[in-house]
């Protein structure tokens, strides 16, 4: 029999009871005991769902308060001397690790956050040097596994791969120069070995070890990694399931099917094309391939035709005891559940499938792969074979006038008019100052704000209501800016109830969900929009606001646009055409409303492209072709303007080291970016590469409560004012200030403004 397989689910919960329950934790209105009962819910009902579902390899152990990597380092006593003697206890010291502590006298700042290799989600990355002492605080894959085994529902934990663990983790900063957390490997075995001894004997038959850095280009050395630490692992573990995601492995296959594991995973949604060499590599072994041929980054339905295909091609040379059906990666980056889904048509509702749903594809691909005779399979086929035919019927609809417009698109359209520098004395018109300070768009979304949001959904706010309040919020940013002494001011985005889904509810092209969050990290969850069909703006967007607010103030009001390519990436994209297609499309839209924001009178226009780097291929061979198109449209939405009007573009959430030479491509008169988050790195980049146009690195973090000081952001300056050129540089946060409080806001702006003071009295 083939069996099915999910690798990981959704753990916030299909009403997002966890973020609920979470942040009433934060605020001191419920308990940590209500977390423990809130979070067995959830997870009994994953379990009990995947089982009545027919999938007969549930995961257990995925599930997370916060980030499933935080969860390894806290359970395997990776914390950061900065939480230890703190006085708080174990959860309290998870979520200062998270998010950062500011309370009772202890004020610690939250660990570096990054991109989970090519996705939305963000993971904390653990922080080693040669005086970690591993051990096992808590068997957190036992605990899961034993309280599924107690609901009746036999799991197969989830742990991550001690490899993918040190690969994905950073020195700390008091860690010697050359240190490699790689190195800390023999330490950290045995632990792992104690964590796998106890799961086998709890009896336990399969345990699954995520090693998706396999699917990277590793350096020199991990292939002796794997050799020395799987065979030891193996040697107490139930059977090791080593599961590879989020693309293809190439010739690590060869390596890993000598390994003494009992299965391995491979994503055939990504890389289906790797199917022959893996079938080839455990041939001779007695090695369990287990097909990733459900996505799970992708919401559109399983071609069932297509995904047996593959699987009948293992299966005959494998047999169907060495196959399983599984998704390719964990579920976590799609929605729960499409039941939950009111608004969207019949016929959309045929295209997708949500985490549940795809869960129900595995075991129906599974059954039918393994020759079941039952009615209901075989109607489950024949259903799917007639949803897919009816959107490859869709499909041809594609709007003809866009699909011209691109193609005729000219080299001279990705270029600005005059160089910088030529850019740069006609953009004195602004009269900025030295070291002119500004923010990144978004000011808090307090309760009020998404309070009206809600009634105007409801109905019990009109249009012309909620657009006067929109205004009041406006106006009351705007003299709060001119209040504390900000030169380059926002209109605040409180119009805005997220950055991609603002701008896709007012292009053709997309639809939207009233249920299907994501979790992008922690509490935060997304819900991005769909492109289903050719996209176009439907008229201008963003222009009324803007146009409003700088009629506010004689200073400078800076436009503010989410880009092509964080639109499209943070997005569920079609399968049916290009990405570069499709962002091309938007980068068209996007041209016409920079054009019009410029004819409205805003001198300032920043296109925001956070997401430009975790759409960045996990494969360098890939790179190239990504980057050439990713920077085209971005050039494409931003070269229609004039010299005087200045061009802003804005990256966080990531290490941008090794594509800084394309931000440059990119040519915006002044990018801000994230800086502070990952301890100033990026003064190395500047460094190595150098950097022509204005440039703002963030001088503090935003995604914690904790207010910077003035001599902190002094220090953060004058590191940069070390390789950068002093004219050049802008002063702003990491990111934009919607998931804070004003209070802070207010006293770490003001905090910002005087260290800018403070550059121009002594860089003068
Ligand atoms: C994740 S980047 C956010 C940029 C946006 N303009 C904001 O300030 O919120
Ligand atoms: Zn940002």
């Amino acid at each position: 029999m083939v069996a099915s397989s999910v690798l990981g689910f959704p753990r916030i919960g299909a009403n997002r009871e966890i973020k609920k329950v979470v942040e009433a934790y934060w605020a001191g209105k419920v308990s940590a005991e209500e977390v423990t009962k809130v979070s067995a819910e959830v997870k009994k009902t994953n379990w009990t769902e995947l089982k009545q579902r027919g999938v007969d390899f549930i995961p257990s152990g995925d599930f997370s308060l916060y980030d499933h990597v935080l969860d390894h380092s806290a359970a395997f006593n990776a914390i950061p001397k900065r939480y230890q003697g703190q006085g708080l206890n174990a959860l309290d010291t998870y979520f200062a690790m998270a998010r950062g502590h500011q309370a009772n006298g202890v004020d610690v700042p939250a660990g570096e956050m990054k991109k989970w290799f090519d996705s939305n989600y963000h993971f904390l990355v653990p922080e080693l040097d040669v005086s970690t002492e591993f051990k096992l605080n808590y068997n957190k894959a036992l605990e899961e596994y034993k309280e599924a085994k107690a609901l009746g529902v036999t799991t197969r934990p989830v742990v991550l791969g001690p490899i993918t663990f040190l690969a994905l983790a950073k020195a700390t900063k008091e860690a010697k120069e050359g240190f490699q957390p790689i190195s800390l490997l023999p330490k950290l075995l045995p632990v792992y070995k104690q964590l796998l001894t106890e799961l086998k004997s709890a009896g336990v038959e399969w345990v699954q070890l995520d090693e998706p850095i396999l699917i990277t280009d590793l350096g020199a050395g991990f292939e002796s990694q794997y050799a020395s630490a799987y065979p030891e692992l193996v040697s107490v573990a139930p059977k090791i399931l080593l599961t590879t995601f989020y693309g293809r492995l190439e010739t690590n296959v060869n390596f890993l099917a000598k390994l003494p594991i009992a299965g391995l995973h491979i994503d055939l949604d990504r890389a289906p094309q790797q199917l022959d060499a893996a079938v080839a590599a455990v041939n001779s072994t007695s090695i369990v391939l287990s097909l990733g041929v459900v996505s799970g980054r992708s919401i559109w339905k399983t071609d069932f035709a297509a995904a047996l295909k593959l699987v009948e091609k293992a299966v005959s040379a494998l047999g169907q005891d060495r196959v399983l059906v599984s998704t390719a990666s964990t579920l976590l980056h799609i929605p729960v559940t499409l039941a939950n889904e009111n608004k969207l048509t019949e016929e959309q509702k045929d295209w997708f499938s949500f985490a549940l749903e795809k869960a129900s594809e595995v075991a129906t691909i599974a059954a039918a792969a393994s020759g079941s005779q039952d009615s209901k399979v075989a109607s489950a086929i024949e259903a799917n074979r007639a949803s897919i035919a009816k959107r490859r019927d869709f499909e041809k609809n594609s709007d003809d006038s866009i699909r011209k417009r691109v193609s005729s698109i000219k080299p001279e359209d990705y270029e600005r008019k005059n160089p910088f520098a030529t850019r740069r004395e006609a953009q004195k018109s602004l009269n900025l100052p030295k070291f002119p300070t500004t923010t990144i768009g978004s000011f808090p979304q307090t309760k009020e704000i998404r309070q009206a949001r809600a009634k105007l959904g409801k109905g019990e706010l009109s249009e012309s209501e909620y657009d006067e309040f929109i205004k009041k919020e406006i106006e009351s940013a705007v003299k709060f800016q001119e209040r504390i002494g900000l030169d380059l001011l926002v209109h605040g985005e409180p119009e805005r109830n997220d950055m991609v889904q603002y701008f896709g509810e007012r292009l053709n092209g997309f639809v939207f969900t009233q249920n299907a969050w994501v979790q992008s990290y922690g509490s935060r969850y997304v819900r991005p929009p769909i492109v289903v069909s050719d996209v176009s703006r439907k008229g201008p967007i963003t222009v009324q606001w803007s146009k409003y607010a700088q009629s506010l103030t004689k200073k400078p009001m800076k436009g503010m646009l989410t880009g092509p390519v964080t639109i499209l990436n943070w997005s569920f994209p079609r399968v049916d055409i290009s990405r570069e297609l499709q962002a091309q499309q938007l980068a068209l839209a996007l041209r016409d409303e920079v054009v019009d924001l410029e004819a409205a009178g805003i001198k300032a226009i920043q296109v925001d492209e956070p997401a430009i780097r975790e759409g960045l291929p996990l494969r360098r061979a890939d790179w190239d072709a990504y980057l050439g198109w990713a920077g085209n449209t971005f050039k494409l939405s931003t070269a229609g303007v004039k010299d005087e009007t200045q061009t802003h573009s804005h990256f966080c959430y990531s290490d941008f080291d090794d594509i800084f030479p394309q931000i440059q491509r990119l040519d915006a008169d002044v990018i801000s970016i994230e800086a502070s988050k990952s301890d100033l790195k990026l003064i190395n980049t500047f460094k190595r590469y150098g950097y022509s146009n204005s440039i703002g690195p963030g001088v503090y973090d935003v995604h914690s409560p904790r207010v910077p000081g003035d001599a902190e952001i002094q220090e953060r300056l004058k590191a940069m004012l070390t390789h950068l050129d002093s004219t050049l540089l802008f002063v702003n946060p990491d990111c934009g200030l919607k998931t804070r409080g004003w209070k802070e806001t207010e006293a770490s702006l003001i905090n910002l403004v005087n260290a800018a003071r403070w550059a121009r009295e002594n860089h003068a």
